[in-house]
């Protein structure tokens, strides 16, 4: 029995999805696993609680082939091996990710860790912007198919974890030429697109869920008026779940026919699982 730590973020809820369907096989095969949403941990804490674990696992949404910024921060944080314990390392993407968990991957094996698993699990689109047109996010029987092709997948690497096998993906040439391709422009782009980030006066209630939601503390109710302040990491949440779409994000935004909002992976999904500490 391996005691297992999985660390994810989730902008809109596929990432939570897989983390823990993958914590569930886990515990099938015997081991101890614990799953936390980064955004709900004591950073104080990690360093213990890493130390402990015989293989970790991070969890993350592909953007432009890199990890979203408040998950590079915690990694940034995050405390060397000095047992070379196993570590693995999945994203989940809507189309393509080039060597995104390799390219993470290779930040911990600097750290002192057994790089032994990178996997990219496909999931519905949660972007799609007027400045950034992508495919359009479905909220129907499409996301339950990608979750039910995904199960066999996740058993899979499941399996894998627990036989301590090693499968690297993404550590080829096209992979390297895609994912440093999308690094170039990425920064750019989460900068460009959340300065257009606003409220509709005439939808928003003030009800305080933007705030509450958003993982980097960007939003803030302020008198009648909501205020954006420059560290958006275009996770999406408060545009998925804003109850009355009243926040847009460019010109155009408004209109949830051209631009549907992802509202997360099935019915189980409720985007306070992301924030709530245990
Ligand atoms: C800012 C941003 C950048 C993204 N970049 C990519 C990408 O480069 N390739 C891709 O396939 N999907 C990309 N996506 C789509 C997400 O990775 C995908 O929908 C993911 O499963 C969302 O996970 P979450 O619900 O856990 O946040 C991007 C999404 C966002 C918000």
């Amino acid at each position: 029995m391996k005691k297992i730590i999985i660390y994810y973020f989730s902008g809109t809820g596929n990432t939570w999805w897989l983390a823990t369907g993958l914590q569930a096989q886990l515990k099938l095969k015997g081991h101890s696993v614990d799953c936390y949403s980064i955004e709900t941990l004591a950073i104080e804490d990690l360093t213990q609680q890493a130390a402990a674990a015989d293989h970790i696992i991070l969890g993350f949404p592909v953007y432009g082939s890199t990890a979203p910024g408040p998950m590079l921060d915690f990694i940034n944080l995050f405390p060397d091996s000095h047992t070379t314990q196993g570590i693995s390392i999945f994203a989940t993407q809507a189309l393509a990710s080039g060597d995104t968990a390799y390219e993470i991957g290779l930040k911990f094996i600097r750290k002192g860790y057994d790089l032994k698993q990178t996997r990219h699990f496909r999931m519905m689109n949660n972007l799609h912007l007027p400045k950034f047109r992508f495919y359009k996010p479905k909220n129907d029987a499409r996301v339950d198919k990608l979750l039910e092709q995904n199960r066999p997948l996740v058993s899979k690497f499941a399996a894998a974890i627990s036989a301590d096998c090693t499968h690297i993906i993404g550590n080829n040439p096209l992979g390297h030429l895609l994912g440093n391709l999308q690094r170039k422009h990425i920064d750019r782009l989460i900068a460009s697109a959340s300065k257009e980030l606003k409220t509709d006066a005439s939808r928003c209630t003030l009800c305080g869920t933007c705030q509450r939601i958003c993982p980097t503390g960007n939003i803030e109710l302020s008198g009648d008026s909501v205020r954006f302040y420059d560290q958006c990491a275009l996770c999406l949440r408060c545009y998925s779940q804003c109850p009355t779409a009243a926040i847009l994000l460019g010109e155009g935004s408004e209109d949830e026919k051209k631009f549907p909002r992802y509202k997360g992976p099935g019915k189980d999904f409720n985007v306070d699982l992301l924030i709530q500490k245990k």
